[in-house]
């Protein structure tokens, strides 16, 4: 309930939309049962008058009929109109609302999501929350308007069928609903989680076509994800035959509840205390505020499903940030000092990090090595703010990095990734993610720089060349150049290259080391690397060994010792 009441906190800004709807929607079903009420009775009354040879005046009650035609229609279309303006003002707001918690949680706090599912979250979960009040909020207000006036209608001419129809309308709309909710719930609640983990599977597949290829030519990865659709197909199926009995069950109760009326009224009809016209229109009223009830089965079908994925929402959004991305504005130069840092990642067996102390100063050179998982791109995800600390402290230009607005930071680091993500986009494009407005002169002298111009120049499209996604259409060694064009175009004073030689072979590494300390003249820069090329070029080389600095010093101190291959091969 508490989900549902956030739910209706978060549709404040259209809650007066949504009321105007709501009483379009009680006038359009108010004006139905005025509509079979006065044709009712018009008719019975035509009837009687005809057989009693008398003169009746045919005007008022064809116009009431006429008039309750056009409301209905007037107000119907209204409700539609406001309704689902009103629901789809809040779903634009919600997306961008979501999209906005959701990026300061990238990448530390999201990285245990899988990207399907966050895709499900942001389109079929908020999808999903237009039913909150298209589906289920808006129908049971405009039913309990709706019985609420029929009943005291109907009081006014017999208490003891009011009473019937009050009692036909709680089993309808309130008997065969929890009927539904209890029978669907789960089949709900299971489509909302489920379809969420098959699109993250489905994606998850498609990603890893060309492996499953190579390892799965049985298909069984195939095979688990069609199970999962067919068990979604399932409970789909389920919902849909409840539906379908729920619709039957209210057009049941209201059948019954129309002979109850006639058969009430029959006495009194009888006994001349009650009119036939007023008869007829009593139990075609009762009738019509059925039409009323009939959606609140599925009102109530969409009740788990919604709150399934509200709480989806909620979860995501609830997550604290791993880091506060708000603070003051960076100052304009100085160096990132690490003073006694430490990390553990969550749920780890133990830390990262343990008591790093680093001085980056501006201009100077520092390389970070060690084996692999001794810590190194924990040390930059650090200084990105991606992360903090959990003791220790870490300052840029003497002031604590925490006080500092996190992308302000940001703007002072040129950073290459380990596994920098290229879109699917142009080259162009992707170079233009480090500044939009990035002349192509700019773009050909940075690609020229990091060595992949010549291979641009090469393309037919040249820059407009698409990378695929992920940049599956270039080599690893081009991609990694690309990436590191982006960094250059970027213009940072400090540079963090984490293994910007992996994957290329000896002479494309010392090219690309050769551009790397080129374009390090005069910034700051923390390399990060396995090889030995360069760093007889370093100012200072780091050992990490198991998340502790276990040598520093001068190359031609550090060098001597790092002829240990075990240390550098991952
Ligand atoms: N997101 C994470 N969650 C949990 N543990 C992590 C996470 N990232 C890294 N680790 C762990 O922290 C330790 C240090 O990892 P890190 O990536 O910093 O090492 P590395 O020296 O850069 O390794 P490599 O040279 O292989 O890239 C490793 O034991 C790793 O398993």
């Amino acid at each position: 309930m508490s989900t549902f009441l956030r739910l209706l906190s978060l549709m404040r800004r259209e809650a007066g939309w949504m009321a105007l709807a709501v009483l379009l929607s009680a006038a359009a079903s108010l004006s139905h049962v005025g509509l079979m009420a006065a044709s009712g009775w018009f008719i019975t009354a035509m009837a009687v008058a005809g057989a009693a040879g008398a003169a009746m005046n045919p005007f008022t009650a064809s116009a009431a009929i006429r008039a309750f035609a056009l409301t209905r229609t007037g107000a119907r279309y209204g409700e539609r109109l406001v309704g689902h303006d009103a629901t789809l003002r809040f779903l634009a707001r919600l997306r961008p609302w979501f999209f906005s918690r959701l990026v300061p949680l990238a990448p530390a706090a999201l990285e245990e999501e899988r990207s399907g599912d966050l895709l499900a979250r942001l389109r079929t979960d908020i999808d999903r929350l237009e039913f909150a009040f298209l589906r289920i909020l808006s129908p049971v207000l405009a039913a309990l308007v709706v019985v609420a006036v029929a009943v005291a209608f109907m009081a006014a001419h017999d208490g003891a069928i009011a009473l019937l129809l009050l009692g036909m309308a709680v089993v309808a709309g309130a008997g065969v609903p929890a009927l539904v909710y209890a029978l669907g719930s789960g089949a709900s609640r299971r489509l909302a989680a489920g379809t969420g983990a098959y699109e993250a599977a489905l994606v998850d597949h498609l990603e890893g076509a060309a492996e499953l290829a190579i390892y799965d030519p049985a298909g069984r990865h195939r095979l688990l994800i069609e199970a999962q659709g067919d068990a979604l197909l399932a409970d789909e199926q389920r919902l849909a035959s409840l539906a379908g009995a729920a619709g039957s069950g209210v057009g049941l109760v209201a059948q019954v509840a129309f002979l109850g009326v006639l058969l009430m009224g029959a006495p009194a009809v009888l006994g001349g205390t009650l009119g036939a016209p007023d008869w007829a229109m009593l139990a075609l009223a009762a009738l019509a505020v059925f039409d009323a009830l009939a959606p609140l089965p599925l009102a109530m079908q969409a009740l788990p499903a919604t709150l399934a994925s509200a709480r989806r929402i909620f979860a995501l959004v609830d997550r604290p940030p791993p880091v506060n991305e708000a603070g003051a504005p960076a100052p304009p130069e100085g160096g990132l000092v690490f003073s006694g840092v430490g990390l553990t990642y969550p749920g780890a067996s133990g830390p990262a990090l343990v008591d790093i102390d680093l001085t980056l100063a501006p201009g100077r050179h520092v390389a970070v090595v060690g084996p692999s998982g001794s810590g190194k791109s924990s040390l930059i995800a650090l200084a990105l703010r991606f992360r903090a600390p959990d003791h220790g402290r870490i300052t840029f230009g003497g002031v604590p990095v925490e006080t500092i607005e996190a992308d302000a930071l940001r703007r002072r680091l040129g950073v290459l990734q380990q596994d920098d993500h290229l879109f699917a986009d142009t080259l162009m494009d992707n170079l233009r993610v480090a500044d939009p407005d990035a002349s192509p002169a700019r773009c050909a002298a940075a690609c020229a720089t990091a060595g992949i111009l010549g291979f641009v120049e090469a393309q037919p499209l040249k820059f407009e060349t698409f990378v695929g996604a992920h940049g599956t259409s270039l080599s690893g060694g081009e991609a990694r150049r690309l990436a590191f064009a982006r960094t250059l175009l970027k213009d940072a004073p400090m540079l963090m290259c984490d293994e910007p030689l992996e994957g290329l072979d000896a002479n494309t590494a010392r090219e690309v080391m050769s551009a790397v300390l080129d374009v390090a003249q005069g910034r700051a820069l923390l390399l990060v690397t396995h090889s030995l090329v360069g760093l007889s070029r370093m100012d200072e080389i780091v050992v990490l060994e198991a998340g502790r600095i276990i040598r520093r010093g001068p190359p031609e101190e550090v060098l001597l010792f790092l002829d240990n291959p075990d240390l550098i091969e991952g």
